[in-house]
């Protein structure tokens, strides 16, 4: 298990995905004032863990930082709720409300297509989720089957909508800059396709399809490579499957209308989606019926949809509109959307270039001397997250016996946002320096900690985003100091017998083979063991020497008892004494006379 957060343990990958992995965690301990959802020690979340290559995208750090609120806010009962945004260090978490059940996609792919009824009820209720999201401003933009997670709920299928926010997250510059492509071509709206300006109209095209493919168990326009299936999306009207009854298949067209502002409303298109479950059933009544066929008069486009916030700029920091300090000479237009269409520039006739709609991305970010301003955000929201305690944890010890300490700060408050932003900006103001870092030796970093493991110092300073993303700042680290240039040394230099110190040093003695303890391995009860056997061998000489050394054996061949034994061997014993008495006796007596 590994420790996500302060607050969250990662247990299992439930799936991965383009833009991370999905894991069932638990959650360690309540989450701070900054989560949407406190939570309870124990309880169950899914966290979805973006890959590296985005959490060291300062880009979109920047970005999934600004998002945290709108990411925060989406409630509904067919949305995923977003419970809880981590940032520790290179890490990026999304921590979710967990969905027992499939996604939508591997649903359709195990058990076919749904019938028409089904099929437009389930959209419906992720129509009520857009329709909630749009009203709050919210784009989805990658809106697919498997982004739509399948609970059940009373036997029934209660689709619940995913990933909010992650598009956009996916389609920054920074990314696109290592990726050609970015979204799923069976789902992108022509107008993304192109780079058109986008509203909450590309959601209620992905609605279309993802409504067509649920009824045919594939999506309208497929093709070998991305070039082609956007092409087709830009190009081709879908064609009406003999399964699909004519009032669904008139909602079909209408979302998947090349014109956004032709697209219902996601409200309308759920009203419209009822109509026509509720007119296309075996028990409809002939005004459902006559309901259904109507529905068209129900897909009254959005007035006023909800538009796709554009991306800030091309510079790769992100910080042009976002800071004002290096605003300046960013392009002005730069539509997200053209991070799903950066493909090759070979596309086929037809195809606007989407390179077009690409400003040139900078090959240098902007010289700089002032902290980077993501630097000092990324840091305020790593201190509300209270994500400094996880510094200092030992992935090695059961985090859940071993709580994290918390080390004493200077100016401790009772809110802790003060409090880690207090600390942390210590502790940041000492590392931020630069020339420090990854330069010095751990053994002289403060030492007072609670033995923080290098492997966080290292993973968990800005500037490590800093030297991917501004390398101009670190280009020139000063030379090493004296001091940690030895430590560096290998180990060995100290067995090399000593040398005239002007002269080159000889080359070095082999060195002698090392001397191991016997027994390298440390094995339990081996002790116990050892000693038992010497009790046996020490019993066993000793049985041998009684054996035959005593008159033991003549005992035992003549049959004796035990203390009849005994007796005879006093009484030899007292014999063989008074014998030797008797015979000095006699000797000095014979002396004595021969005088
Ligand atoms: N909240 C959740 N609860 C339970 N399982 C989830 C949850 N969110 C996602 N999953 C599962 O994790 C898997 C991966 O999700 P993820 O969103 O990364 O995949 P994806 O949507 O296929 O990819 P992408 O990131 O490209 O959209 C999905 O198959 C889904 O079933």
């Amino acid at each position: 298990m590994r420790p996500i957060g302060s607050k969250y343990l990662l247990e299992e990958p439930l799936g991965r995905g383009a833009t991370g992995t999905v894991w069932r965690a638990r959650q360690r301990e309540t989450a701070g004032a900054e989560a949407a959802v406190a939570g309870q020690p124990g309880e169950t979340v899914a966290i979805k863990v973006l890959k590296e290559e985005l959490a060291n995208d300062a880009d979109i750090v920047m970005r999934f930082l600004r998002e945290r609120s709108v990411l925060l806010r989406l409630t509904h009962p067919n949305i995923v709720r977003t419970r809880d945004l981590v940032v520790e260090g290179d890490v990026l978490a999304l921590v979710m409300d967990l969905v027992e059940g499939p996604d939508l996609h591997r649903y359709i792919r195990e058990s076919g297509p749904l019938t028409p009824v089904a099929a437009s009820l389930l959209t419906a209720q992720i129509a009520d989720a857009l329709a909630a999201s749009h009203a709050d401003g919210v784009v989805h933009r990658d809106l697919k089957p498997a982004n739509v997670l399948l609970a059940e709920q009373g036997g029934q299928m209660h689709p619940m909508l995913t990933d909010f926010g992650i598009a956009r997250l996916a389609d920054s510059p920074g990314l696109t800059r290592t990726h050609e492509f970015v979204g799923t071509p069976a789902y992108v709206a022509p107008e993304s396709a192109e780079g058109r300006p986008q509203t909450s109209a590309v959601d209620i095209y992905g609605a279309g399809i993802l409504l067509y493919e649920l009824v045919t168990g594939r999506p309208p326009f497929a093709g070998g490579t991305a070039l082609e299936v956007l092409h087709r999306h830009l190009s081709e009207e879908p064609r009406r499957p003999s399964t699909v009854p004519g009032p669904l298949w008139t909602v079909i067209e209408r979302c998947l209308s090349k014109n956004p502002e032709r697209r219902p409303s996601a409200e309308n298109l759920a009203r419209g989606l009822r109509a026509v479950a509720a007119g296309i059933g075996v028990h409809a009544t002939p005004a459902q019926i006559e309901a259904a066929d109507g529905v068209g008069a129900l897909l009254a486009p959005d007035p006023a949809p909800a538009p796709v916030p554009e991306t800030p700029g091309v510079d790769p920091a992100g910080a042009t509109q976002v800071l004002p300090s290096t605003g300046a000479g960013a392009p002005s237009h730069y539509d997200p959307a053209a991070a799903t269409s950066v493909m090759p520039t070979s596309g086929p006739a037809g195809v606007a270039d989407p390179t077009a709609v690409m400003p040139p991305v900078p090959a240098q970010p902007p010289q700089s001397e002032d902290p980077h301003p993501w630097q000092s955000q990324l840091r305020a929201a790593r201190d509300r997250n209270e994500q400094t305690q996880v510094q200092y944890l030992d992935p090695s010890e059961d985090p859940l016996r071993r709580r994290p300490q918390r080390p004493q700060q200077q100016g401790q408050q009772g809110q802790y946002g003060q409090q880690g932003q207090q600390g942390q900006q210590g502790q940041y103001g000492r590392q931020d320096q630069p020339g420090q870092y990854g330069q010095q030796p751990p053994q002289q970093q403060q030492p007072p900690r609670p033995a923080p493991p290098q492997q966080y110092q290292q993973q968990h300073q800005p500037q490590q985003y800093q030297q991917q993303h501004q390398p101009q700042r670190y280009a020139p680290p000063p030379p090493p100091p004296q001091q940690y240039a030895q430590p560096q040394q290998p180990p060995q230099q100290q067995y090399t017998p000593p040398q005239p110190p002007p002269q080159a040093p000889a080359p070095r003695e082999p060195r002698p083979p090392r001397q191991r303890g016997a027994n390298p391995m440390r094995i339990p009860g081996l002790g116990c063991l050892k000693g038992c056997l010497f009790t046996i061998v020490l019993f066993v000489v000793a049985g041998w020497l009684i054996w035959e050394l005593t008159p033991l054996q003549g005992w035992i061949a003549e049959g004796k008892g035990y203390w009849e034994a005994i007796g005879d061997g006093i009484s030899k014993v007292t014999d063989w004494i008074s014998t030797i008495g008797e015979a000095t006796g006699s000797g000095g007596t014979t002396g004595g006379t021969g005088q």
